[in-house]
């Protein structure tokens, strides 16, 4: 059995009491928080990741209204405004991915509903465009988003004109919050400079990074419940549930067998994206001193 952690609705504070089990077990249910802590089978590393999914209101036909804009315009608003949600949700202490520009993917434990409205405000306040967030949290990140796009999706499409500036969902009230609710690998390939960079040319070089990314995200995804991101040069941060050293080799395996790149990874727990991301990599400088493919810091650095 499993820990369904206590969360908070948007604008309100939770109660004492704890959920346990998954909704559809007969073992689910509400109890005090004292019993709640002696549950035998609850797994105390167990993650809680909050997760914000951005989305661009109605940027599709904004994008070809009156008629198409210039494609150099659009990367430049597209990447300013993932420069400044990386600022505005980072200096908060969380991790933005920018996945597909139009969409992006956030890890926002310790921001609450007003740290969300801020932000969509002070967008609003300054880019053509506005943007609508959902906030889920859950065990694994895959679940969490799961339940944010849901509710995202219940709220209208992508490209619904009446569909503006949407904040819903739930984010972990403060007195749940753990050392433990964050894992983050950051994943990097071995050698990249000696092997591709200073052998190849750009493309090719690119062409084997994003292969490795592309078997690692399809796998990290359908047998770890885990959200990968390319985040730049050789590397790949992964948002992951409680997953030990056992999957990380499984995974880097994975990787080696289906498109021959080597990969090594550094894994942190935290409170926050941030410092679970500092710990992740200390841990890869641990594996670049060691040879080791995989080290978890097993000490959060809180
Ligand atoms: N986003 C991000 N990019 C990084 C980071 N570290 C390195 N890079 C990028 O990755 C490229 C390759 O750097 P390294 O991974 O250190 O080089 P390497 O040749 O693979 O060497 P080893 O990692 O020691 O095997 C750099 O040019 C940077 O673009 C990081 O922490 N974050």
């Amino acid at each position: 059995m499993r820990c369904q952690l206590p969360t908070a609705k948007l604008g309100r504070v939770s109660g004492t009491r704890h959920r346990f089990g998954p909704a559809t077990s007969p073992f689910c249910g509400y109890i005090p928080t004292e019993q709640y802590l002696l549950l035998p089978n609850c797994r105390w590393t167990v993650t809680n990741t909050q997760i914000t999914h951005i989305q661009i209101d109605n940027y599709g036909p904004w994008t070809v209204t009156p008629e198409p804009r210039r494609e150099v315009d659009l990367q430049t608003l597209q990447s300013r405004l993932y420069a400044d949600l990386a600022q505005l949700v980072g200096n908060r202490d969380g991790y933005i991915f920018f996945s597909r520009f139009d969409n992006m993917i956030a890890v926002t434990n310790g921001l609450d509903e007003a740290a969300h409205a801020l932000i969509q405000e002070s967008v609003g306040n300054r880019y053509p465009v506005t943007m609508s967030l959902s906030v889920a949290t859950g065990t694994t990140p895959v679940s969490a988003l799961g339940t944010a796009t849901e509710q995202l999706q219940e709220a209208g499409s992508a490209q619904d004109k009446g569909r503006r500036e949407v904040l819903r969902g739930q984010t972990i009230d403060e007195e749940f919050r753990k050392p433990t609710d964050v894992q983050l690998a950051h994943f990097d390939v071995d050698d990249a400079t000696e092997k591709y960079t200073d052998q190849l040319n750009e493309f090719d070089t690119f062409i084997q990074i994003e292969q490795g990314y592309a078997a690692l995200m399809k796998y990290m995804r359908e047998a770890h419940n885990s959200l990968s991101f390319f985040v730049g040069g050789d590397n790949v941060i992964a948002v992951c549930p409680d997953l030990d050293e056992a999957d990380y080799h499984d995974a880097i395996s994975h990787v080696r067998e289906e498109v021959d790149v080597e990969l090594k990874v550094g894994v942190g727990r935290g409170r926050t994206a941030a410092t679970a991301g500092m710990d992740a990599k200390h841990a890869l400088e641990t594996c670049r001193a060691t040879g080791e493919a995989v080290t978890i810091e097993t000490e959060t650095s809180e």
